[in-house]
């Protein structure tokens, strides 16, 4: 807990009821992470033979099977069981099924319990963040998400993880901030290895994790096509940009995409091919076609679905996210990722910070100029 709110003399009250929406990897990691912290969790999951050898072995045999799973972590089937009386409720199904989860479970979810979307993505043709979709649809639940640097192996093998729970603060949790839910799952959460800190701007949290998926793929593609490291570092920053810009047309905060959520999930995502999202970069950057990555297998690439939806809603708010528009050319409209590149290092020169309001025309008609002898 942080300091300010230690301040404060009431205590915090953490949850201890936990229903966690989606077996997968990142669902099952959490699950975990709230069983070790002593609470009671109930893990829904898809798949029968999934939910009973959790509950047998105490291991996910589909995810993580190598990971012993805690005591007090139960997996069901069935959604009013994992329900039925949870204090707090995790979402952690792929953006693609989200909205269709929040509608079925909508009746199990009492008013008021507050639900933490660990989704990355924005939702297609609305353009809606992950905890939109789900308050569209959970109308009087309390909705925020969970978001950092946390390859889902790492955290349930209990190496030390920091995320940021975030929550829209309402009048009420300016006044006792101790007391609003993302002070209390934050709590709830908190272990000797999984830190979190709290956030009360959902928008640059939630655009932090969707857009670093995006730029994770670019910095793939340019290592398997043989870039090299400066590449991957101007990439990595000015896709930070990139959310910054987006993060503040929403109503979010600048200064929220340098935190865990933004920059720390960019650094890790777009520095390790553990992640699904730079795997797949780097397996199209080395030529293999689409299908035949990840040896065929179907697998969660959320910056592939959402590179759609990301450059849609940019453009209908007039932001300019170059990278996420290469990504988005080579994945969904066959440009080649050499010229797609090259591309990107030709743009008009500008400012940096783009407050500092420059542009200069496109460096090849300077070389032009110095060609003709035309400079100074
Ligand atoms: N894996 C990680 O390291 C990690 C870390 C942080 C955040 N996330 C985010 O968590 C989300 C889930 O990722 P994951 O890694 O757990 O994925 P995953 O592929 O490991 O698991 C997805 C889960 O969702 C279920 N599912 C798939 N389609 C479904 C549908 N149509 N309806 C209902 N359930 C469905 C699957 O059965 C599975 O249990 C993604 O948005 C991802 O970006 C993942
Ligand atoms: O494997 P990825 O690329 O989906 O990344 C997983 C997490 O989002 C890392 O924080």
């Amino acid at each position: 807990m942080n300091e300010e709110l230690q301040s404060h003399r009431l205590p915090t009250l953490p949850y201890t009821r936990f229903a966690v929406i989606g077996a997968g990897a990142w669902g099952t990691a959490l699950a975990s992470v709230a069983a070790q912290a002593g609470h009671q969790v109930r893990l829904l999951a898809r798949d029968p033979e999934v939910a009973e050898a959790i509950n047998r072995t105490s291991r996910n045999p589909r995810y993580l099977d190598d990971v012993p799973l805690p005591a007090g972590l139960q997996a069901t089937t069935d959604a009013a069981e994992a329900l039925v009386g949870a204090d707090v409720v995790l979402f952690v199904v792929p953006s693609v099924a989200t909205r269709a989860m929040a509608r079925q479970v909508r009746p199990l979810i009492p008013a008021g319990t507050p639900v933490a979307v660990c989704t990355k993505g924005i939702e297609p043709s609305s353009g809606m963040l992950m905890s939109q979709v789900v308050a569209d649809e959970l109308r009087d639940a309390r909705v925020g998400a969970i978001s950092g640097p946390t390859f889902a192996r790492e955290t349930a093998l209990g190496h030390y993880t920091a995320a940021t729970v975030a929550f829209d603060f309402t009048h009420a949790d300016r006044l006792a901030p101790h007391d609003s839910p993302a002070a209390r799952l934050a709590l709830s959460m908190s272990t000797g290895f999984f830190k979190t800190y709290i956030s009360d701007d959902l928008v640059g949290v939630e655009i932090g994790g969707a857009v670093k998926n995006v730029v994770a793929i670019a910095c793939g593609m340019m290592t398997g096509a043989g870039f090299a490291e400066n590449t991957r570092a101007a990439l990595i920053t000015r896709g930070m940009d990139e959310m910054k810009q987006l993060a503040e047309a929403l109503g979010g905060r600048r200064e929220t995409v340098t935190g865990l959520a933004g920059a720390g999930d960019l650094t890790l995502t777009c520095s390790s091919r553990t992640s699904r999202n730079m795997s797949l970069g780097v397996q199209l950057g080395q030529g293999i076609p689409r299908e035949k990555c990840f040896d065929g297998k179907p697998v969660v690439v959320e910056g592939e679905v959402n590179a759609v939806s990301i450059v849609d809603l940019a453009r209908r708010l007039n932001v300019s996210i170059p990278i996420c528009e290469t990504v988005y050319s080579i994945l969904h409209e066959g440009a080649d990722i050499g010229q797609a590149f090259g591309d990107l290092w030709t743009r008009p020169i500008q400012g940096e910070p783009r407050a500092l309001d420059i542009r200069l025309s496109n460096p090849a008609q300077a070389r032009q100029l110095v060609m003709d002898g035309r400079g100074t």
